[in-house]
């Protein structure tokens, strides 16, 4: 049987890991999966989660996508260094005001979830390339087209590999080559608890007062409600992802949650941009108002694009 290899960075825990398992367990046995982590003392949870598929379908490797030894010598050690299926998941968020912000702490966002996929794709283009086949898939966010409060720096990082796929897709269609962005909305996680913890540790003595208050008594008191009442489970985003994997023509983009895409839909429907700013300024500051309304007017709103549809119903590849 002639099995994909397939590559996924961050597989220690959350997506990543449901990911590697979903992927590995594929009933028709399409793929081998290469589950990547950078600190294999983090294996344990995904050797559980594994089981039989273990040293089967599945082979756990150290990857680190801040460190460009760790990526070649990873894929130089892949059966004849070559991978059909990349999933750029490794990543990780930042919450708060700039002002209480080191530039390190920024520059890790961006190295890790953006330069981390162009230091792997730089490694792994050129034979895709020769080989004229190959999909690259990037789990973005909905943050990666539309920003939301008090997440500057992590929107910047998925904007910046939302923009760097756009520019890259048509040239990978030269070479017969797939690209497709996943862009979830909450998802229940690691992300979520450290996001919270560190957001909760933030220092806010450099930040002036009405920020201050709009960050602990608006955006951390919210948090949670947030992914209690919109967040999925990183096995849902496996299962999209494994329709994605197994489909004829995989689309650029996808969203996960339907119940969020109405709030990026604002962003297409009003080409002056002000819609969704106006939206979200009423979500946080009449959000007493109509913060729960809001959710209710999102719920009802819940409608499917015509493409998360089309993957729901097609069971033809699964
Ligand atoms: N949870 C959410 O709400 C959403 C998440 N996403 C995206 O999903 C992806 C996965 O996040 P999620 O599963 O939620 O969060 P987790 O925190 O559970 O997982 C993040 C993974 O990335 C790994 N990682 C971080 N830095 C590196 C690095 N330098 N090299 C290799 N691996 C690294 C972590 O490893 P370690 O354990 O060593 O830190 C961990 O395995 C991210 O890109 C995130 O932006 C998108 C939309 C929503
Ligand atoms: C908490 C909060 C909000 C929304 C937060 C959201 C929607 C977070 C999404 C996180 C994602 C998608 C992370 C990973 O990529 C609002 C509406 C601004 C109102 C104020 C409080």
């Amino acid at each position: 049987m002639n099995q994909k290899i397939v590559l996924i960075t961050g597989c220690s825990s959350g997506i990543g890991l449901a990911l590697a398992v979903r992927i590995a367990k594929d009933e028709k046995k399409r793929f081998i999966v290469y589950a990547t982590m950078r600190n294999l003392g983090k294996a344990e949870a995904l050797v559980e989660a594994a089981g039989r598929t273990l040293g089967r379908t599945l082979v756990i490797k150290q990857l680190d996508v801040c460190n460009e030894d760790s990526i070649k010598a990873c894929v130089a050690s892949l059966p004849d260094g070559k991978l059909d299926i990349l999933i750029s998941n490794a990543g990780m968020g930042l919450v708060g005001p700039i002002e209480c912000q080191s530039m390190e702490e920024m520059k890790a966002v961006m190295d890790t979830n953006f330069f981390g996929l162009v230091r792997l794709l730089k490694e792994i283009l050129p034979d895709m390339k020769k080989r004229k086949s190959g999909h690259i898939v990037v789990i973005s966010s909905v943050m990666g087209i539309q920003g939301i409060l008090f997440n500057d720096i992590y929107a910047a990082s998925k904007f910046a590999v939302e923009g760097f796929c756009e520019s890259m897709a048509v040239q990978a269609m030269r070479f017969n080559l797939n690209i497709s962005l996943i862009e979830p909305g909450p998802v229940v996680t690691e992300f979520e608890h450290k996001v919270y913890e560190e957001g909760m540790k933030t220092d806010l003595s450099k930040a002036d007062k009405v920020t201050a208050d709009m960050f602990t008594n608006i955006y951390m008191k919210n948090f949670k409600q947030i992914y209690e009442s919109l967040g999925q489970t990183p096995e849902d985003i496996a299962e999209h992802t494994h329709k994605i994997i197994t489909m004829d023509n995989p689309p650029f983009r996808h969203q996960t949650n339907t119940l969020y895409t109405p709030m990026t839909t604002l962003k297409y429907a009003d080409p002056s941009g002000d819609l969704p700013i106006d939206t979200f300024y009423k979500m946080v500051f009449e959000h007493d108002k109509v913060f729960n309304a809001s959710l209710n007017f999102l719920k009802l709103l819940r409608w499917r694009t015509r493409k998360s549809f089309a993957i729901d119903k097609d069971k033809s590849n699964s």
